[in-house]
């Protein structure tokens, strides 16, 4: 059995020959002829599966090892007989870190504390809804959108969209793009939302590049309207609007999941799923494949307040690092998809284990997803 996966995929080769035998290619494009003896395919969201890539291949298989998964034509590859499966969750905690350590760096430059501000939360789906938790830890107040949860009959209180425009300080994207239908994403956030949003909103997209609509986005920016922006996704990447990137407060190259957590749990969970669809179920403990982290550990005294915890999350990940390499080779063809494919290695933050003499501090810090124990010191 011959497995193609993407090349930009950790601990591929090492699963997936367990079972077959695999050859790692470039996701963007796919080098011609590599399709043409594969019995099944794993990639990543910058790959276009559809007829096109796929019809008259003997492919009977197809992981993503993303979230999302609008590049994949998930109706043509049913009618073709084609199993599917893409990694729900996978990276939701390393784009909630993400978004955590992009605001925690805001706070110190504007001077605001987190716990002031309200954020909106449009789409409280794996990403949307830690987020929720964590910030509440934190003791933030947040809203909530999300009308397909809201239809379903979800317990929560789920707002509109203009309710969050209207009282949110930080308004935060995390919805699957839809191009149409009747919850259509592309452009949610247009020229009329965004005109709507309050002086000094902090908006944030890292889901998809298109649910801003960002010739909009610029065109208020330029225009002067009091706005922070954090973008980690853009609309037509590869390519990018350097214009925009000028303009917006953190800029990085759509790494918001790309924690070797996330990374390694997208491919454990297309393996996984292959595996079943061959009959003969795998599973992978992902402890098992992660190497030890840079830090460790590390000892905190007394109590946890804002200050701390931004040095304790950018210690594991600060989000600056990815905007200055993006601003360095803005305006290079190629560069974008080359920062992507060699990210540096970033860990989440339960890889940090937190001894804490306050016990307060230690069930925070635990509740917000590091590995924090109480030990009162003597
Ligand atoms: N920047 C990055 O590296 C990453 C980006 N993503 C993107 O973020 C998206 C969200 O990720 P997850 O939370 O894991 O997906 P999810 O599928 O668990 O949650 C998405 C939520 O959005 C809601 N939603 C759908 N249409 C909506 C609308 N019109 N308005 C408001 N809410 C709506 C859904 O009901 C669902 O609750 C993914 O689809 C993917 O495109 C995901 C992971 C990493
Ligand atoms: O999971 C998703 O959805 C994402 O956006 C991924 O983090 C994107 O990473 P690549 O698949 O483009 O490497």
């Amino acid at each position: 059995m011959k497995i193609l996966v993407d090349e930009n995929m950790p601990y591929a080769r090492e699963l997936f020959s367990r079972i077959g035998e695999v050859t790692a290619v470039p996701g963007r494009p796919i080098p011609p002829g590599a399709l043409n003896d594969a019995d099944a395919l794993m990639v990543r969201s910058v790959t276009k599966v559809n007829a096109a890539l796929l019809d008259g291949k003997r492919i009977k298989f197809v992981g993503t090892a993303t979230a999302g998964t609008d590049h994949v034509d998930e109706a043509w590859l049913e009618q073709a007989g084609i199993g599917f499966s893409g990694a729900p969750g996978c990276n939701a905690i390393a784009v909630v870190e993400y978004v955590f350590s992009a605001l925690l760096m805001l706070a110190e430059r504007d001077g605001f504390s987190l716990r002031e501000r309200t954020v909106g939360i449009v789409g409280v789906g794996n990403v949307g809804s830690r987020l929720q938790a964590r910030l509440e830890t934190l003791g933030v107040r947040t809203l909530l959108c999300d009308p397909p949860r809201a239809d379903r009959g979800d317990e929560g209180d789920f707002l509109t969209l203009d309710a969050l425009a209207r009282e949110a300080d930080i308004l935060t994207f995390h919805t699957p793009l839809y191009k149409d239908g009747p919850y259509k994403t592309l452009h949610l956030a247009d020229d009329a939302l965004i005109s709507a949003l309050k002086p000094g909103t902090i908006l944030i997209n890292a889901c998809r590049g298109p649910v801003v609509d960002n010739a909009a986005l610029l065109k208020r920016l330029n225009a002067g309207q009091r706005l922070s922006t954090i973008l980690d996704v853009w609309e037509a990447e590869p390519d990018l609007n350097v214009a925009l990137l000028d303009k917006v407060d953190i800029g990085t190259a759509h790494i918001a999941g790309y924690t070797l957590e996330g990374k390694a749990r997208g491919t454990t969970q297309v393996f996984e799923a292959y595996t079943a669809f061959l009959g003969t179920p795998h599973q992978v403990a992902l402890d098992t494949l992660l190497p030890s982290p840079e830090v460790v550990r590390l000892a905190l005294h007394g109590a946890l307040d804002e200050t701390t915890l931004k040095r304790l999350v950018h210690l594991v990940y600060d989000v600056r690092r990815d905007d200055a390499l993006l601003r360095h080779v803005a305006a290079q063809p190629g560069e974008f998809d080359k920062l992507r494919k060699h990210y540096r290695e970033r860990r989440e933050w339960s890889s940090l284990y937190v001894q804490c003499d306050d016990a307060d501090a230690a069930q925070r810090l635990h509740r917000l997803g590091f590995s924090a124990v109480y030990h009162p010191i003597r």
